[in-house]
């Protein structure tokens, strides 16, 4: 199988290099004029230098401006038997679809940057004219770089991207937050840095391997009048984190929902 990515930079050539480790493509083409080099990739600083190959999967991996641009410009030649996959945030499958100007089957994804590492999750949408085979073929692409979860309804990856897409951020400040009050209580900044990471990454493994749901492995930690008890109270005083997060990830999913407009 051989996979065109337009648009090479941090999720794409991190899902190209994946995909290529495991074995499921034989050859990886990248379309982008901002490269000097691309690495486990042959480089096209121009869609119109491309070979005319019918490549078996395109996947947009531009910014989501730019999106459709990128699409109109392909040669319809090189999409005769392709599933194009965008994982531009927010252009909708109706937009990439008008853009391509035929009828070759479109899937949205919302992958996240843990994909870097193996550990992503992606919410995938697809309208109908995506056949059972190609809708195996892109879970078990996805599949090579976490999880991988498809929505019956597209409005729904709004709420993926606000969730998951976007989440890593979320961890990411948390871990800045956590840091920093073991600074101030006195840690060096390495060993903040260490244990805040370390904490994170045991908390996940927790919660994806153990069977036990989230609120029995908060509960395990807790013990009565100790020492989480005390930083979970003022965490729920009044739900203070719980309203915060709700209205945080509300915020990213209008967010995504205005992007579908504009794009
Ligand atoms: N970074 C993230 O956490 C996530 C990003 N996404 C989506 O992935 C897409 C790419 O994001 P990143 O990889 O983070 O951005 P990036 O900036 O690392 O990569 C975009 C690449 O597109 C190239 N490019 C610009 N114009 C081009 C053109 N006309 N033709 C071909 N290539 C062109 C740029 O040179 C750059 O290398 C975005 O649409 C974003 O919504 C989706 C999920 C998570
Ligand atoms: O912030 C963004 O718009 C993109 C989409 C999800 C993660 N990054």
């Amino acid at each position: 199988m051989n996979a065109l990515f337009l648009g090479y930079g941090r999720m794409g050539s991190a899902i190209a290099q994946a995909w290529l480790e495991a074995g499921l493509v034989s050859h990886i083409s990248a379309v982008d004029p901002y490269l000097q080099t691309a690495s486990h990739a042959t480089l096209y600083n121009d869609v119109a230098a491309l070979p005319t190959i019918a490549y078996d999967i395109i996947v947009v991996a531009v910014k989501p401006n730019y999106a459709c641009e990128v699409l109109s410009a392909l040669p319809p030649g090189l999409c005769q038997q392709a599933v194009v996959i965008s994982v531009a945030a927010g252009v909708t499958s109706q937009k990439l679809s008008q853009a391509l100007g035929h009828g070759c089957p479109v899937v949205r994804a919302m992958p996240n940057t843990p994909v870097l590492v193996g550990a992503g999750c992606t919410g995938l949408f697809a309208p109908s004219g995506l056949s059972e085979r190609q809708r195996a073929q892109v879970t078990r692409l996805f599949s090579a770089v976490g999880t991988a979860s498809w929505v019956e309804q597209e409005g729904l990856l709004d709420a993926v991207t606000a969730l998951s897409g976007s989440g890593p951020a979320y961890y990411h400040l948390f871990s800045e937050a956590l840091a920093a009050a073991g600074i101030e209580l006195g840690l060096s900044p390495e060993l903040a840095k260490t244990l805040a990471a370390q904490t994170a990454l045991g908390a996940a493994t927790l919660q994806t391997q153990a069977d036990a749901d989230f609120v029995a492995l908060r509960t395990a930690v807790t013990s009565p009048n100790g020492t989480t008890a005390a930083a979970i109270g003022v965490f729920e005083h009044e739900s203070a984190l719980r309203r915060l997060v709700e209205t945080a990830v509300r915020s990213a999913s209008r967010r995504s929902e205005e992007l579908s407009r504009e794009s």
